[in-house]
This record gives C-alpha cells, structure tokens and sequence, in this order.
C-alpha cells in the first residue's frame, strides 16, 4: 500500500507590493516577496524602480517610467486581483501620483500598506527631495495603514526632530490613514512601535526586546509586508501589527551577515528548523 502526502494548502491571499528592487536581496522587493512566502500568501510586484544597492548602501537607482508601473499593476489587478497591497519605495513624485491614482480603482475594502520610504538604513536617499509632499498629501489618504519610521514621521509631519513619537502619530492620522505605526527602531532602548487609529487619542504600543544585531537591513520592508499578508489573511489591524512585528523581530535576531556591511534579516528563520 502506498500512502500519499497530504495535499498542501494553496495560498489563496493575494498580496501585491508596488515597490523598489534591492540587487542586494535584503529589503524592498526581495524582501517583501520572501516576506509573504513565509507567511503563507502569494506574492505579486509592481517594480517602481531599481537601485544598485548592496550591504555598504545604495550605489544609484534608475526610476522606471510611469507607464510600466502602471502596466505592471493592470496585468496584476484586473486578471489575479489583490486581498492587500504594501507600498515601498516610490521614488518621483511623478511615480506617487500614478500609484495614488492607481490605488483608487481597487475594490472597496482591499487594505493598502504604505511604507513611507524615504531612505536606505545608511542614510542613502531612496525619494526624490520634492517628492515628499506628493508623498504626503496623494499618497496616504489611501493608506489603511502607514508606517513610517522616526525620521520619515518627522519629514512627512514637518515636525522638529525630537517630537514625541505619540505626537508624530498624532499629526500624521491628520494626513488621512486609517491608523499610523510609528516605528521605534531608530532610537536606543526597547524598539516600541505606536499604533494610533484615525479616531483614537492615545496610541497601542508593541514593544520587543531590542536585539543586538546590526544585521537590520530590510526591517521595515519586511514588517509592512508582513503586516499587509497577515490583513489579506483577514487580520484586524491591531492583530496584524502583533503577528507582523512577531516574524519581524525573530527575522531580526537571526538576521546575518553578507557583505562588509549591514547585513539582512532572515526571512526564513521559523523554517529554517524544518530544513
Ligand atoms: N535592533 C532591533 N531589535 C528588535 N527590533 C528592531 C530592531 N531594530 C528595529 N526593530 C524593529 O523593526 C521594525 C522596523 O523598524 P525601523 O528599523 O524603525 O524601521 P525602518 O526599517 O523603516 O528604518 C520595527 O518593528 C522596529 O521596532
Ligand atoms: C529598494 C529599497 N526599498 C526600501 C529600502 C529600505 O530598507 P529598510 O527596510 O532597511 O528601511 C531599501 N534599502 N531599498
């Protein structure tokens, strides 16, 4: 008698990231394409630009032409069809206004993830200077969630540096997101990120232990794609954040090093036993 396998289970949540290309594997597309693999969904890329980019930083990016940002999103949208989007690194102004115009012909209801991205982790530019108020005024009314880190909160708000997290969140659900995640990266301590919902005064915060790792490439890159898979999996927001700071912390601290500089973190570390 022979016994089969059991038949595995299709992935039936549709993920969609509009976002950069990293040659080097860590973050933007490549880490939100490994990012929703191991969280179970099927990933689909709507590729904005690409950047010569390794562990040391972002060497240049090319911008690619608007029409085949949206080419890219017609073929995805109108036959696949989407459960969630996450975007990334939008680098024009010209590139935010076709995505903003693009996220309005989604159906009611599909949550969309925004990843400010205005730079690399070495402090590289990843937005065009103009581009930020495009960034805040088109882009994230169509935000269920976004999720910027401290210095991006800071430049989007037009806040001085050293606001108060709460208070960047504060000003940001004024733009129009449904909620805001500040995160807390960047600054020494515990890593607490804030959750403010549009209606909410006080925000949620979700902490971890900080690990000492400064293999951190790609962390932001792969917790709203994270966050953005758990929403397609039917998630509320406040339950998708949890789960997606989860896998993003233990990514974390197995992220390692390649390179002569910051290192990725590991994508696969939940399975990496199973291997
Ligand atoms: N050393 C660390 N240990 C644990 N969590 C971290 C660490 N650094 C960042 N994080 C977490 O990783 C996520 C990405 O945050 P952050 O690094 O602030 O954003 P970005 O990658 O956009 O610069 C957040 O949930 C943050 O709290
Ligand atoms: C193409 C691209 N997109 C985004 C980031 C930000 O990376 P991080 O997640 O480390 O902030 C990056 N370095 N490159």
């Amino acid at each position: 008698m022979t016994t089969s396998a059991p038949e595995p289970v299709l992935p039936t949540a549709r993920v969609l990231t509009v976002a950069g290309s990293d040659s080097g594997g860590g973050a933007g597309i490549q880490a939100d394409l490994k990012t929703m693999l191991a969280l179970g969904v099927h990933g689909m890329s709507v590729l904005t630009a690409v950047t010569a980019q390794n562990s040391l930083g972002v060497q240049d990016y090319w911008p690619l032409p608007v029409e085949a940002v949206s080419g890219q999103f017609r073929s995805v949208v109108d036959d696949i069809g989407v459960d969630a989007v996450k975007t990334g690194m939008l680098p024009t102004a010209e590139v935010i206004e076709t995505v903003a115009g693009l996220l309005q012909t989604l159906p009611p209801g599909v949550p969309v993830v925004v990843d400010p991205v205005c730079a690399s982790k070495h402090g590289d530019p990843l937005l065009a200077a103009d581009a930020v108020a495009a960034l805040r005024e088109l882009l994230l009314p169509h935000a269920t969630v976004v999720t910027p880190n401290l210095p991006e909160a800071v430049l989007l708000s037009g806040l001085p540096e050293y606001t108060p997290p709460a208070e960047l969140a504060r000003a940001l659900a004024g733009a129009g997101p449904g909620w805001v995640l500040v995160k807390g990266g960047h600054r020494s301590g515990p890593p607490t990120d804030l959750l403010l919902g549009a209606d909410a005064d006080e925000p949620l915060p979700f902490t971890a232990e900080r690990a000492d790792n400064r293999h951190t490439h790609g962390t932001g890159c792969t917790l709203a794609s994270a966050l953005a898979s758990r929403l397609a999996l039917g998630d509320d927001v406040p339950t998708a954040v949890a789960r997606a700071k989860d896998y993003t912390t233990g990514g974390i601290v197995a992220g390692f090093a390649l390179g002569a500089g910051i290192g990725p973190v590991d994508h696969l570390w939940r399975l990496r036993p199973h291997l």
